[in-house]
């Protein structure tokens, strides 16, 4: 099955429930499209050796790659990392996770500022286009396993909201509203 993407509630109640609407209201893959996020479902059961993804990442020129274990006994400043995700941000550069284990909810404002909900899940692979708000939470099941990638030397540089004047947040607004697609307008060589 696809990803699951809906729109979110207003309750400010734990960061790692659902917040699902009611009733629910999902967003397809071909609106998420439009805001310029990328997805695909891949095998990651044996992922050293996927020939779609060394593929995906040939074509997009996805040259560095990181493993991501977030749990506590891993992860310096676990607590501080997981706050520091939830935090309404944009990147200067795509954000490239894969998931190989365990959930979570990816969180994008769509046009109209909402907050949509994205469930990654196992073989979800989705690329945020440079300049979108996001911002990461665990769910219930606390754990997941994420893939990183990067195209060359890795900037994980956050930049919190307000970046109306941030020139990847202006290039991504402008892709917007000329109603191009901001993974094709802003990745294309
Ligand atoms: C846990 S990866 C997602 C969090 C995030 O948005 C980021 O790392 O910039
Ligand atoms: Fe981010």
């Amino acid at each position: 099955m696809a990803v699951e993407a809906w729109f979110m509630d207003e309750s400010g109640e734990d960061q790692r429930l659902p917040h699902h609407r009611d009733p629910k209201e999902f967003m397809s893959l071909d609106r998420l499209a439009e805001l310029g996020v990328l997805y695909w479902k891949l095998d990651p059961s044996d992922y050293e050796n996927d020939e779609e993804l060394r593929k995906i990442r040939e074509d997009r020129g996805y040259s560095y790659m990181d493993l991501l274990d977030l749990c506590p006994e891993k992860v310096d400043n676990y607590e501080q990392k997981l706050k520091n995700f939830y935090t309404e941000h944009i990147h200067g550069d795509e954000e490239i996770r894969y998931c190989l284990a365990g959930s979570g909810y990816f969180d994008i404002r769509d046009k109209e500022d909402r907050w949509i909900r994205i469930w990654m899940k196992p073989g979800d692979l989705i690329v945020l286009p440079a300049g979108i708000y996001h911002r990461f939470t665990l769910d219930t099941d606390n754990y997941v396993k994420l893939m990183r990638l990067f195209v060359g030397e890795p900037v994980w540089t956050a930049y919190n909201r307000p970046q109306e004047d941030h020139p990847a947040r202006k290039e991504y607004v402008k892709c917007l509203t000329e109603k191009v697609s901001p993974g094709v307008a802003l990745f294309a060589h």
